[in-house]
């Protein structure tokens, strides 16, 4: 399905209010652990494609899993089927199989673990034979991905004697790991960071024991509420940025205080004129001012999520960027790096150069162009979501919109709501 949209041509409605529903970071997490603790309730689940496999394969019976795009699937379904009994193989989508995975793998086999790859040495698919975690130490590179720090921290509180994990190297998606950690704190689990080591103590708790002294939102002991996604909400801290002073628009059910490192967008977003507060579990963004900084730098090692939504913001303001900390970018969905400055480039008023960790644009504030600008997604829903905002400018052609569904399936009718007009081509 392609998409062209284009500026809305009536004036654009002030009173909008979004229902975005819960991270799908923290809802995968939570899925693993009431894997661990049945009792535990989960209230506000992402609706994410990311989350539906997670939950499929959770219930599944069968031997073979395919988790399609869903890098958290992937990673911490393998830490758990490692430490549970039983033999599966799991796989996702091609870009799934070109995604590596060798540190988690290399780091689950170094404590006992028997996983084996099916197809290219360090990538999915894995045949794992679970139960064989036998060790209580692990180390591994932390400058790849978070995920697989992550995906062992989750297990650690079923292994016999818990799991020590060394942190090897520079650190990447650091609020990632502090997600992780509230999460297992909110349960009753131990969690010690010092700078290089997490130790995540056995529970000899019962599980309700452990969920019974649970801290984060609870709505009742054995309830987590899931706060709405954040990185979702960039989108529209990139709409609310390109309209004029005075637009408003409502996102429901956030928390002042959130576990989830993008809400730093609300920081972020200031230097496009952007203001956020909050009213009672709403989060509420209001263009305050024309003034725009002229150029932004800003190192997002902590939020590489929102690269590709500040860079379009950026590229329709006309504000020049350079953005650093992007070494993962390459690994995700597609290379993002290349996939910005390859669609960055069609815009004419753009100049990008792009390194192995950073972007830099050079632009003046974008025009109408003649024809619509193609927008290619690459199979990576935050190409399509990320370039949409721009339609207030100029329209665009989003190749294969359906790609949204992986992280947020009723985006298309949002941006019909704010009379965005959409045509299927
Ligand atoms: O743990 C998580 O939920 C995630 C961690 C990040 O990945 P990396 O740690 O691979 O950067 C992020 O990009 C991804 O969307 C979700
Ligand atoms: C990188 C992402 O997800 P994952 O790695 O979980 O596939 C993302 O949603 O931007």
């Amino acid at each position: 399905m392609d998409l062209l949209l284009e500026k809305p041509l009536d004036s654009l409605s002030k009173e909008v209010v979004f229902t975005i529903t819960g991270s799908k970071s923290e809802s995968n997490r939570l899925l693993i652990l009431k894997a661990l603790y049945p009792e535990l309730e989960i209230v506000n689940l992402s609706n994410s494609d990311d989350t539906i496999h997670m939950q499929e394969a959770l219930m599944s019976q069968k031997n073979h899993v395919d988790i399609g795009h869903a890098g958290t699937a992937m990673r911490f379904l393998t830490a758990y089927y490692a430490s549970k009994k039983g033999l599966v193989t799991i796989t996702g989508s091609q870009r799934m199989q070109q995604r590596p995975i060798a540190v988690l793998v290399d780091a689950l086999r170094s404590i006992g673990a028997k996983i084996e790859y099916v197809n290219e040495e360090g990538y999915p698919p894995l045949k794992i034979e679970g139960g064989h975690i036998n060790d209580t130490a692990v180390k591994l590179d932390a400058s790849v991905s978070s995920q697989y720090i992550t995906a062992l921290m989750l297990i650690a509180p079923s292994l016999e004697n818990g799991l020590k994990i060394e942190l090897i190297g520079k650190l990447t998606s650091r609020p990632y790991i502090e997600m992780t950690v509230r999460h297992l704190q909110s349960i009753g689990v131990t969690v010690n960071w010092s700078q290089i080591d997490i130790s995540v103590e056995k529970d000899d708790k019962s599980p309700s024991e452990l969920i019974s002294i649970s801290s984060l939102n609870s709505t009742s002991q054995k309830s987590l509420t899931v706060e709405s996604d954040w990185s979702s909400a960039g989108y529209w801290y990139s709409w609310v940025a390109l309209q004029d002073t005075g637009y408003q628009l409502t996102l429901q059910h956030y928390f002042k205080e959130s576990v989830q490192g993008d809400s730093k967008l609300s920081e972020y977003y200031e230097a496009f004129g952007v203001q956020t507060s909050f009213d009672n579990n709403q989060l509420i963004l209001t263009k305050r001012s024309e003034k725009v900084a002229q150029r932004i730098v800003i190192n997002l090692v902590n939020e590489p999520d929102q690269a590709q939504t500040i860079f379009a913001t950026c590229l329709a303001l006309g504000v020049d960027a350079h953005l650093t900390g992007l070494h993962t970018l390459r690994i995700k969905e597609t290379d993002r790096i290349a996939a910005l400055k390859d669609v960055g480039s069609r815009f004419r008023e753009s100049v990008i150069e792009t390194t192995q960790d950073t972007i830099t644009l050079t632009c003046i504030p974008l025009e109408q162009h003649a024809e619509p600008v193609v927008i290619d997604t690459f199979d990576d829903h935050r190409m399509a979501m990320a370039f949409a905002p721009v339609a207030c400018r100029t329209s665009l052609l989003i190749k294969d919109a359906g790609v949204v569904t992986k992280s947020y399936p009723q985006f298309w009718n949002d941006l019909k709501r704010v009379n965005v007009n959409i045509t299927e081509i």
